[in-house]
């Protein structure tokens, strides 16, 4: 008997929209389903990889690149070595937040064809504190990319008011009418919800081509190994990265009693700071994503004293 092809779900959205959130809370409705996960972080750090909760076999980090473009044939390599083994049961894809997540659709069909992998579902997770945010492109460019997907998650509900919410809603009903849309508080989804959206959905007009979006206006750098910072140092750090960044994530070194660490996780102006459990503490790190016009490099190498890693 021919091994069963790999059910996939791509999971797409911009910068710090919220994929990640999502795709662990859907590793925490497995049930025993074995799930891989490609993790494609667009910083040279996969930060992200570390933030996936699966068992460390079944995470694949594909880093500095994009996997609609440049890491395309690495996605492809890895998803295939999977099937030559035990299947696993689903396949996820985690785009990086500059992906155009239309370019998976021509992978996916590569692999469908060799009866590897076949698209089960495509997921877009539209941050809903950040539409409006970015200027009229982008945000046509993102509704654009939720247009072409199996079902919108509308996140990040608990940032906005009932108005904006309202807004978004009346937007897509425009420009995405046909797609299953979900309004969430941390990208929170049902496992059968996912799955049957994708199963409504097989005849959506996937086979359109997309070329990827413009990444030359998006730069990234990564930092490693730097010393604690003080609490005045941090709080200049944050001040700085809310002002000029788009995403900013990592594991920080605080000096004081006990040299604490925190993960840092920045989006626009939104900040997270959570402790990491002293047993998890691991290299400091940061990536910083913004505009190549005005990515503070030297600002933040400073802040860190350290160079730049990569
Ligand atoms: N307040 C709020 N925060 C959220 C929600 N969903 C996610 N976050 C936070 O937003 C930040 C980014 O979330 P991620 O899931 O890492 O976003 P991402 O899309 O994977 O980010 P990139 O891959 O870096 O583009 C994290 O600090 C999350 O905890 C939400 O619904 N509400």
């Amino acid at each position: 008997m021919a091994p069963r092809s790999v059910p996939t779900l791509t999971v797409g959205g911009f910068l710090g929209a919220g994929k990640t959130t999502l795709v662990n809370g859907l590793l925490r409705q497995a049930d025993g389903r074995r799930v891989v996960v490609f993790v494609n972080d667009f910083g040279a750090i996969n930060i992200d990889h570390d933030l996936i909760e699966t068992v460390e076999a079944d995470r694949i980090a594909l880093s500095n690149g994009c996997v609609c473009c440049s890491l395309n044939d690495d996605l492809i390599r890895s998803m295939v070595a999977f099937c030559d083994g035990d299947r696993p049961d689903l396949f996820v894809i985690e785009a990086s937040g500059v992906a155009d997540p239309r370019s998976l659709s021509s992978t996916l069909e590569a692999l469908e064809a060799a009866r590897h992998a076949h698209l089960r579902a495509r997921l877009y997770v539209l941050d809903a504190a950040q539409v409006g945010g970015l200027g009229y492109a982008d945000t046509e460019d993102l509704v654009d990319q939720a247009a072409a997907s199996d079902l919108i998650v509308v996140n990040k509900s608990d940032l906005v008011s009932g108005n904006r919410l309202g807004a978004i809603e009346q937007l897509l009903d425009r420009s995405a009418p046909t797609v299953t849309r979900a309004v969430t508080s941390r990208a929170r989804v049902s496992w059968k919800d996912v799955m049957g959206v994708g199963a409504q959905m097989r005849c959506s007009g996937r086979h359109q081509m997309h070329g990827h979006g413009d990444h030359g206006a998006f730069a990234s750098t990564a930092f490693r190994g730097f010393p604690p910072l003080s609490e005045d140092r941090l709080a200049a750090l944050v001040t700085l990265l809310k002002r000029t960044c788009l995403r900013a994530k990592g594991v920080l070194t605080v000096e004081g009693e006990g040299r604490s660490s925190t993960l840092l996780q920045l989006v626009g102006p939104y900040v997270e700071m959570t402790p990491v459990p002293p047993e998890a503490s691991q290299l400091a790190q940061l990536v910083v994503i913004g505009w190549s016009k005005t990515l503070p490099t030297a600002e933040v190498s400073d802040l860190l004293q350290a160079e730049p890693w990569a």
